[in-house]
């Protein structure tokens, strides 16, 4: 059944995920900050700012009003994580009441720790929540070739609901009732992908990246474990999926600014010829001081938080890891 679809944030992965909803028949309303965002959007059907070179679909139609939202039955909340608190308290006075909100975003937030179905759920709490997380560069998925995603909420109907109006044969959910597991997947390995980049940027070798995502990713079950997050889901698209695309690859912003730190550029730098987001750097300091307060053994993580925001020199960091003492591979 054609629905109205509501995107929120018109960054590269905002407009990929309005083409997918498009594709499915439903008309698109994308909210965007930029007003020349939207013009491009709706004069050329194309994200010329953040995802140039795919042609939209005439049925998705961008603004910056808020109150076009307000036609929505469902929402894909899709504003960087550090921004998605203060874009949902603008929007949330006009939405449509009861309507699904989908978190689309991977980080925690800097200031609270919170990760984005708490922010969603304290600002929209009469609204059904779901998470959509996995291996999804935009542009490939704007390209509509095949791509699949884990899907969580509490509730089977919304799993349902989401999955009837956005799965397709080239964008296929999996359902999931572990909706705290299927964020954290996300927002930490965009962390591990720094370090998989800078691993890359020094040249270290194949066998020391590999070992950086083998060892990120029993942080991440760590870490998933201290909040009751499920082992399997992090063995799922949202977890071990998105390791292997993002750590493996410089399409990722988080790996690319890794391997161009490891190259001896500075983060001040690299940021500043940026327009797109790379959650890793944000969530790595706020997830480094997570774990040093709850006694969560994350290295990796910390030497990409120590490098990023305390000056510790790549080689520095490097160092130190090496020189960690030796244990058993299963160890908690
Ligand atoms: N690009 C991708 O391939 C994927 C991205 N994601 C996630 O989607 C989220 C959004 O990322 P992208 O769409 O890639 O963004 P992007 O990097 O393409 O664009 C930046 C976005 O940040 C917004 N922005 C900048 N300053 C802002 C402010 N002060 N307040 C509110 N918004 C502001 C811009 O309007 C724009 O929407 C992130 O959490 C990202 O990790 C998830 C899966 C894939
Ligand atoms: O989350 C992503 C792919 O699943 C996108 O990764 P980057 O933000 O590092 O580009």
């Amino acid at each position: 059944m054609a629905q109205t679809i509501g995107v929120v944030g018109g960054g590269a992965w905002g407009t990929a995920l309005a083409t997918v909803a498009a594709r499915a028949g439903h008309e698109v309303i994308l909210w965007v900050r930029e007003p020349e965002v939207a013009e491009a959007i709706n004069s050329r059907h194309e994200n010329s700012l953040f995802l140039p070179g795919v042609i939209l679909p005439d049925s998705i139609r961008a603004s910056t009003d808020p109150q076009t939202l307000g036609a929505a039955d469902i929402l894909l909340l899709v504003a960087p994580a550090q921004h998605m608190r203060g874009v949902l308290t603008i929007l949330a006075p006009h939405l449509k009441s009861g309507a699904p909100v989908v978190v689309c975003a991977k980080g925690i937030e800097e200031s609270t720790g919170a990760l984005m179905s708490e922010v969603t759920s304290e600002i929209l709490p009469s609204h059904p929540l779901a998470v959509l997380s996995g291996p999804t560069f935009a542009a490939e998925v704007a390209r509509g070739q095949p791509a699949a995603v884990t899907l969580a909420s509490k509730y089977q109907t919304v799993i349902a609901r989401i999955t009837e109006a956005l799965g397709q044969p080239t964008f296929r959910p999996y359902g999931s009732t572990d909706v705290v597991g299927a964020e954290i997947g996300g927002a930490v390995k965009n962390v591990i992908a720094i370090a998989a980049g800078i691993v890359d940027g020094c040249e270290l070798g194949e066998n020391a990246r590999a070992a950086v995502i083998t060892r990120g990713m029993a942080e991440i079950l760590r870490f998933a474990q201290s909040r009751g997050a499920e082992r399997e889901t992090m063995l799922g698209l949202c977890g071990l999926g998105d390791m292997i695309l993002t750590c493996g690859s410089p399409q990722s912003r988080n790996m690319s600014l890794g391997r161009d730190l490891g190259r001896g550029r500075s983060l001040a730098d690299i940021l500043g010829e940026r327009k797109s987001v790379a959650e890793g750097v944000y969530t790595a300091r706020v997830l480094a001081n997570i774990a040093r307060e709850r006694g969560i053994d994350m290295p990796i993580v910390q030497a990409v938080a120590a490098i990023l925001h305390e000056g510790q020199s790549v080689q520095d960091a490097i160092e130190d890891l090496l020189q960690r003492p030796f244990r058993p591979e299963l160890q908690g």
